[in-house]
């Protein structure tokens, strides 16, 4: 299968919501509520998980779709849900035929709210399954930094589609590794990253019409460990950083890391910008969620890297909606991955 719709329609959804995720993102007031697990949702997650169930639904009927919002707090909260619905209305492309091809506007607030809940799926290992993660990095977002807009399309289990839309990564990819906004007119920035199993990993400029002309992309090659370049979470809670720092060390790397908020840390290092990701579990009992990685892991494979949990084990997409027989990330150049997961299992393992 070639899956070119599914990333043609998954792009244009993608790149349709952050005009909505970047007009929020420029607003003071951004309408946070705090969820049942104290993470912050802001009226960019629900609208920018509005649109793209929309264009999914629309395309796509019968698949289904795990996304990380729902529209219970926004049934009970008028005020907020119109504001919602004000800001959808108004994120369209600027591009007729691009916006037919999503199935045109959302007619009402009830189908917008109706369309946040159809992520409701539990997941598993059969059959077409989305995962949608509106804004991720969302504390990155409030504090004004990294964030990305993540679709990944899950078959029998598997990645085999895989988007990224990251509005404040530069779009050239050969500048710099920095998480910083130099320019908040956001001039220069806002990339598009693509994947389908198979197939390789592309990127684009994040525009506001059709989609821009993309070119493909590969991780650097690292041919003295010593020299490669982390990234890790801007959030301590989300990953060790004491961890991390005594795996660069034992790696003899001595570069600091780069921290940078969301999945953009996948984009940066599949296109040769960083060169390692790791994610090293704080909490024992936390099990990471589909959402958060089915897109920048094929994204990364395709761009010629290896992703796999902590131990070493493959990132199981088919046990719902989170990936509960994995503990953490290791992402890296083929060629180094099994060296960096040897220091990563020692440093570890030496703790228990
Ligand atoms: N204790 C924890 N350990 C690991 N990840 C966590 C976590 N608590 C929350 N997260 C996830 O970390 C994501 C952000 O990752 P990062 O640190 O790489 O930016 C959050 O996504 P959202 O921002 O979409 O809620 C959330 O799903
Ligand atoms: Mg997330």
């Amino acid at each position: 299968m070639s899956y070119e719709k599914e990333l043609h329609i998954a792009q244009l959804a993608v790149q349709r919501a952050t005009l909505l995720t970047q007009r929020v993102f420029h607003e003071k007031a951004k309408g946070t509520l705090s969820k049942d697990d104290n993470s912050p949702v802001t009226i960019g997650d629900f609208g920018a998980q509005a649109l793209i169930i929309h264009a999914i639904k629309s395309n796509f009927p019968q698949d289904e779709i795990v996304g990380e919002e729902e529209a219970s707090s926004l049934r009970e909260n008028k005020n907020l849900s119109t504001q919602i619905w004000h800001l959808v209305k108004s994120a369209s492309l600027e591009d007729e035929t691009s916006e037919r091809e999503l199935g045109g506007p959302i007619e009402s607030e009830e189908q917008m709210l109706q369309a946040i809940d159809a992520g409701n799926s539990a997941g598993g290992a059969h059959g077409r399954i989305w995962a949608l993660d509106p804004i991720d990095g969302t504390k990155g977002f409030l504090r004004g930094g990294q964030y990305a807009v993540c679709l990944a399309l899950i078959s029998d289990g598997s990645v085999k589609v895989g988007v990224l839309g990251c509005p404040n990564l530069p779009v050239d990819d050969a500048a710099p590794l920095s998480a910083d906004i130099d320019d908040p007119s956001g001039q220069g920035r806002g990339v598009l990253f693509g994947a389908v199993a198979g197939c390789g990993a592309t990127s684009r400029p994040l525009g506001r019409g059709a989609l821009q002309s993309s070119q493909a992309i590969r991780m650097k090659s690292v041919p003295d460990i010593t020299d490669a370049t982390f990234c890790e979470s801007v959030e301590a809670g989300h990953s060790s950083h004491g961890d991390q720092a005594a795996i660069a060390k034992a790696l003899g790397i001595t570069r600091e890391s780069v921290r940078m908020d969301s999945q953009a840390k996948y984009g940066s290092i599949a296109r040769g910008a960083g060169d390692l990701y790791l994610r090293l579990p704080v909490r024992k009992d936390y099990q990471e969620k589909i959402w958060d990685h089915a897109a920048g892991e094929v994204i990364v494979k395709e761009a010629g890297g290896e992703v796999t949990d902590a131990e070493g084990k493959r990132l199981d997409f088919s046990r719902g909606r989170t990936l509960k027989e994995n503990k953490g990330v290791v992402a890296a150049p083929r060629a180094v991955h099994a060296q960096v997961l040897e220091v990563v299992k020692s440093v570890l393992g030496s703790k228990e």
